[in-house]
């Protein structure tokens, strides 16, 4: 039976896919393996920090007392390397020798850096100070952070930097969002396993490993993957077992209108269909809809529509599952190779963008057919040729999508 479908515009899927109401999911995880993960605490510090005094250069520690008349001969009282404390206050014309980052004595309020002394022959027990410093050369107490003052907010996304943050602190431990949990199954009785030899009439999967690591790096977690044929009871079950699973449900072909196209079928018949076609190409049969609370997203099998479908609608709501904006920038940019097609669909062409002087360009990169996947790897931007019946000028302003990790 040939389904109905209600085409609807790019800007008015991404807003529906942004109405769905998200769970938030929250676990804790080792400060070791947060990289990338979303804090939905925010952290303070426990204590102040510094949390002692500290050398912030090689050389010797005088009182203020002493601080005055150089050059001078100061006794050597003590060696503090970096690690070690210091016993007992300095006395008059004193000095402790101690290394960048050590623990400064007490009643010490300058250090002499080690350039502007001078060993007295024979005598390690004294030191020659040929002139003073201007600054006290000591990170004082608290001076970057007092105990209680946050160190990272919530709904951040943790870096390299702020795990070193967290971990100046001692601190092992962070609640972050749960990665929402993905499913994904291709379909298709043409599709080989890996490891079986060339077939006429079949192709390998390359759609399948393109949405697993997608997915992985807009920070979904991969739970299971599935290369189903064609056949109806099959993915009925699969879908059903996938749903009552995960967060997400990604499906790969289809889901247009031929005699195997079930998605299209489990979409009409879902709790609440978001919609089946979208005024755009390639891409148009991308289908997303809701059942029993979970967000299934039935992209096309043809690799360029569902590269492209990927990043128009699922990479946004991977992020918004963990508060985070898309990494995808929305921007407008010059049209600076020409393009003659015209479309009743806007057309969203693979690019690649390049940054001048005198703004963003944008060049179409290579073919823009659905079917086509040469340019997948070299593509760094998408951009929106709008439906219309007269080619787009050169030069004209577009709008891009400037993608991540290129
Ligand atoms: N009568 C109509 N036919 C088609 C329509 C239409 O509206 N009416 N739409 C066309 C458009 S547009 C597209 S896009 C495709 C979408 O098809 P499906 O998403 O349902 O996908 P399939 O039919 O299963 O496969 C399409 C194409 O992609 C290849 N494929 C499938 N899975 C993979 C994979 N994992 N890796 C690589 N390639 C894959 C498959 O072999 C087909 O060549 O429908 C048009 N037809
Ligand atoms: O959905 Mo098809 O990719 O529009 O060409």
């Amino acid at each position: 039976m040939l389904t109905r479908r209600y085409p609807i515009s790019i800007d008015e899927a991404q807003a529906k896919i942004n109405q769905i109401t998200l769970p938030t999911k929250t676990e804790t995880v080792a400060v070791t393996e947060a990289n990338h993960r979303v804090l939905a605490k925010a952290v303070t510090a426990p204590y102040a920090y510094p949390h002692f005094r500290r050398s912030g250069v090689d050389g010797f520690a005088i009182r203020d007392a002493d601080d005055h008349d150089f050059p001078k001969v100061f006794k050597v009282v003590g060696n503090i390397p970096a690690g070690a404390t210091f016993d007992g206050p300095l006395g008059e014309n004193e000095t402790a020798r101690i290394m960048t980052g050590a623990f400064v004595p007490e009643n010490a309020d300058k250090v002499i850096m080690l350039e502007k002394t001078r060993e007295i022959a024979d005598d390690p027990d004294q030191i020659k100070m040929v002139v003073t410093e201007k600054h006290s050369n000591i990170s004082e107490i608290g001076t970057e952070f007092a105990e209680g003052d946050q160190l990272i907010a919530a709904d951040t996304e943790l870096n390299p930097g702020g795990l070193a943050i967290l971990s100046a602190f001692g601190i092992r431990e962070v609640t972050v969002y749960k990665r929402p949990t993905v499913a994904i199954i291709t379909t298709g009785s043409e599709l080989m396993q890996p490891d079986e030899p060339l077939q006429a009439g079949k192709i390998y999967n390359s759609n399948g490993p393109m949405i697993k690591n997608l997915v992985a790096e807009s920070g979904g977690e991969v739970t299971s993957y599935e290369q189903l044929i064609d056949d109806a009871d099959l993915l009925k079950k699969s879908l059903q077992k996938a749903i009552a699973e995960n967060d997400i449900v990604i499906t790969d072909g289809a889901v247009s209108v031929g005699d195997f196209d079930f998605v299209g079928d489990a979409a009409r018949n879902a709790d609440d269909l978001l919609f089946n076609k979208i005024k755009m190409r390639p891409g148009s049969v991308t289908t997303a809809f809701v059942e029993n609370n979970t967000l299934v997203m039935a992209l096309s099998g043809n690799p360029g529509a569902c590269f492209t479908g990927f990043y128009l609608y699922v990479e946004p709501v991977l992020r918004r599952f963990v508060h985070q904006q898309t990494r995808i920038r929305q921007t407008t940019a010059i049209l600076a190779a020409p393009y003659h097609k015209t479309n009743g669909f806007d057309r969203v062409l693979r690019g690649q963008f390049q940054i001048d002087p005198d703004g963003l360009k944008v060049f179409p990169n290579g073919s823009d057919q659905s079917g086509a996947l040469g340019n997948l790897q070299t593509t760094t931007c998408l951009v929106k040729i709008p439906h219309s019946t007269e080619p787009i000028e050169l030069n004209a302003e577009v709008t891009t999508w400037l993608l991540p990790f290129k």
